[in-house]
């Protein structure tokens, strides 16, 4: 069962009521990065690609189509007996724009990225929200001890 948004709020830091949705919580876009550097993904582990940030300008990321690391402005933790999904807002959708995710898993905390797919010129305002998360009970296997655990979480 995919839980209330309300019930999604208590695992978000920071959230303003504008961001509380019926099914789930809306993330906003804190800093863009371009990947400048091929990254690895091999049997044996993997690396990330050095990467550019994306400076806003006077507050507003102006992007032009391509592929963007983008990351979220929001400490999302995921609790025991949960799995998190992300979505693109539907907004950023009818402009044109993707959000590509992967699986949240539980015991993750961080303030996680996603690939933002620019087809058409956008802008998107430093803070705007983007995306929306939501929860789900899901059984699991110990939880996510991984590289990305803690991610971010010093920045503003
Ligand atoms: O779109 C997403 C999906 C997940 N995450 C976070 C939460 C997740 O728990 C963590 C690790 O994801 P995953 O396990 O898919 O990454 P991996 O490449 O397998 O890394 P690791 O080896 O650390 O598990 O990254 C994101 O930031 N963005």
């Amino acid at each position: 069962m995919f839980r209330a948004g309300e019930t999604v709020g208590a695992h978000i830091t920071p959230t303003t009521d504008a961001q509380l949705q019926p099914n789930g919580v809306d993330l906003t876009a804190a800093a863009v990065y371009e990947q400048t550097e091929p990254g690895r993904i091999g049997t044996d582990g993997k690396t990330i690609g050095e990467r550019r940030e994306i400076e806003a300008d006077d507050g507003v990321f102006h992007l032009e189509p391509g592929a963007y690391i983008v990351q979220y402005g929001e400490t999302v933790a995921i609790p025991e007996e949960h799995i998190g999904f992300i979505y693109p807002r539907s907004s950023l959708m009818r402009n044109s724009c993707m959000l590509h995710t992967a699986v949240w898993d539980a015991g993750y905390e961080g303030k996680g990225e996603g690939l933002l797919e620019v087809h058409h010129e956008i802008e998107i305002e430093q803070g705007a929200r983007i995306a929306q998360i939501v929860l789900a009970e899901a059984d699991h296997d110990g939880t996510y001890d991984g590289d990305y655990q803690g991610e971010h979480i010093d920045t503003e």
